[in-house]
């Protein structure tokens, strides 16, 4: 087999690649509008009440239209999720490992189809929508290496007359509630961890990002996973999604989101329901207020660069984005000054059109908490870009930039998942890393200085589950920065690392006396 390497990201300079996907967003613009069913037991299910996916940057433009799941429905799709545990489980890893495999070269053939529809369906820039099917297809490469890995267990001692084993076993039914944010990556990667482990699956995808699921799960098929094994339902975060978290049939949730869900999740995870027999594993994904940290002696422009891209690489929207930078008063203005010329040259629009960096906000309710974070900001620092916002034709909110935003407010502590960075100013590293460690989240941060002392400090002081030195604090790659944070950000349940897949299994030992 050969070994496990990142799927490259696509050069759209290149003619030929920037005429594949100008081709792949006509395919995708050919079939919008269709409806697409539930798929519980293999069994395509059709309802009359329905989640309408809509284009954010052509808001009354619709993707699809997709069934949803009543709470009679989720009831069955846990019965066929139950049953098929029966056989799947059984399954040699290796063939389950086969069948993410071979969905991986599934969709690398269809790789600029797959981003074409991210464009349209998330408003995701092309490199964006590129690296986002770029890490779905790592997740399955990855997972299912990880799965030969483990599938023996692990070795432990033995004392003569004795063979004792050490084996990993799935843990039953899992609940797959994703996010829209990474609307195939991270869907992808929870849904298949959870099944290369020998578990069953329900995935409950985002409402704004349902139509990209249903094509994932198509490809699963195709690759040969069984029926049952994993049942599409989306529906009702509230309905669907707290009726299969309560479920005593429920083994473990894994779920991607924000921090307020999230601990609902887990604290309703945590109750006993009648018939439940053991105790629910939650592993919990949530968001984060990332800091770039500026010292004195640093490579400024790389500085400023790193912000400008963390903070507004698909529109701040990522779990990871740069919400917050904490630069040294020393080199400050400079680096507030170039952060303003960078910001307010990025070019904004349509998505389908290469040439914007930056495209919408997901939906309404994004763009009314995003606008209502910006008027907060204003009365919080000193408004130096952006600030203007417009939801004619799709949510578009402009880059902003806020400077000499005091630690304490709130444009510094909460996350706004939007294209909004506040900066403050620090006497020294000491007091910038204690500003950023100022939240109550721990997912990403970066630090840029040529100070190795500075480094050193950084990589003991600085609280977050992934942290970067000189680079932004976005982009992780599965397999290389094992992703996932600290306190508020989650249960830092690594995805892309090598022991996510063990979150999804228990252990099991034997010893037998010879
Ligand atoms: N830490 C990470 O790896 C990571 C990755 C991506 C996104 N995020 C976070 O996700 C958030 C953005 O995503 P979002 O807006 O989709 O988050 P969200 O919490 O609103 O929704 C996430 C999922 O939970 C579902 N849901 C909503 N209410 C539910 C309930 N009561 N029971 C069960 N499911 C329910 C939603 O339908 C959706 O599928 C941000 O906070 C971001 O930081 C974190
Ligand atoms: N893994 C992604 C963020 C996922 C959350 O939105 C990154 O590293 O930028």
């Amino acid at each position: 087999m050969i070994s496990y390497k990142h799927e490259p990201f696509t050069d759209f300079t290149q003619e030929a690649n920037y005429n594949a996907y100008v081709e792949a967003l006509n395919k995708v613009e050919s079939y919008l509008g269709q409806d697409y069913p539930l798929i519980i037991g293999g069994e395509r299910i059709t309802t009359e009440d329905k989640i309408i996916s809509y284009n954010p940057a052509k808001k009354t433009e619709v993707i699809g239209r997709v069934s949803k799941a009543s709470k009679e429905l989720a009831e069955k799709a846990m019965q066929a999720a139950d049953e098929t545990f029966k056989t799947w489980k059984k399954v040699d890893p290796a063939i389950r490992a086969d069948v993410l495999f071979k969905a991986a070269a599934i969709i690398r053939r269809r790789k600029h189809e797959f981003s074409a529809l991210l464009t349209k369906e998330a408003g995701k820039p092309w490199a964006e929508a590129d690296a986002d099917t770029a890490e779905a297809i790592d997740f399955l490469e990855y997972y299912g290496r990880q799965m030969l890995r483990i599938k023996d267990g692990q070795p432990v001692e033995s004392r003569p007359g004795e063979y004792n084993r050490y084996d990993y076993i799935p843990l039953g039914i899992g609940i797959v509630i994703s996010p829209w944010n990474f609307p195939f990556a991270i869907m992808a990667g929870t849904t298949v961890a959870a099944l290369v482990t020998g578990n069953t699956v329900l995935l409950k995808p985002a409402s704004t990002t349902p139509v990209v699921a249903y094509k994932f799960i198509e490809v699963l098929e195709q690759a040969g996973l069984p029926a049952g094994a994993v049942n599409f339902v989306p529906g009702s975060g509230a309905e669907v999604g707290d009726y299969l978290v309560d479920h005593p049939k429920t083994r473990f949730v894994s779920f991607t989101g924000s921090r307020d869900v999230g601990l609902r999740i887990n604290q309703r995870a945590s109750v006993l329901n009648d018939g439940q027999i053991w105790i629910k594993r939650v592993i919990a994904e949530m968001g984060g207020k990332d800091t770039i940290v500026v010292d004195k002696e640093a490579d400024l422009e790389l500085a400023a660069q790193s912000i400008v891209k963390s903070a507004f690489g698909f529109s701040g929207q990522k779990c990871s984005a740069c919400s917050r930078a904490v630069i040294v008063e020393d080199v400050y203005d400079t680096v507030v000054n170039r952060v303003v010329e960078l910001t307010n040259a990025l070019t904004v629009g349509d998505p389908v059109d290469f040439s914007n960096f930056m495209a919408t906000v997901i939906d309404q309710a994004a763009f009314n908490k995003i606008t209502e974070y910006i008027e907060i900001g204003k009365g919080e620092g000193r408004l130096v870009a952006g600030g203007t916002a417009d939801d004619s034709v799709g949510y578009f909110v402009q880059p902003t930039v806020f400077a000499d935003v005091d630690r304490n407010a709130r444009v510094m502590k909460e996350e706004i998942f939007g294209p909004v960075v506040a900066i403050t100013k620090a006497k020294d590293f000491d007091e910038a890393i204690d500003i950023a460690n100022d939240t109550e989240y721990g997912l990403t941060g970066a630090v840029i200085t040529n100070n190795r002392t500075n480094l050193e400090k950084a990589r003991e002081d600085f609280h977050v589950g992934n942290l970067y030195f000189n680079r932004g604090c976005t982009g992780a790659i599965v397999g290389y920065q094992p992703f996932g944070g600290f306190n508020m950000s989650g249960t830092d349940s690594k995805a892309g690392g090598p022991d996510y897949l063990q979150l999804h299994m228990q252990a099991k030992t034997t010893s037998e006396m010879l």
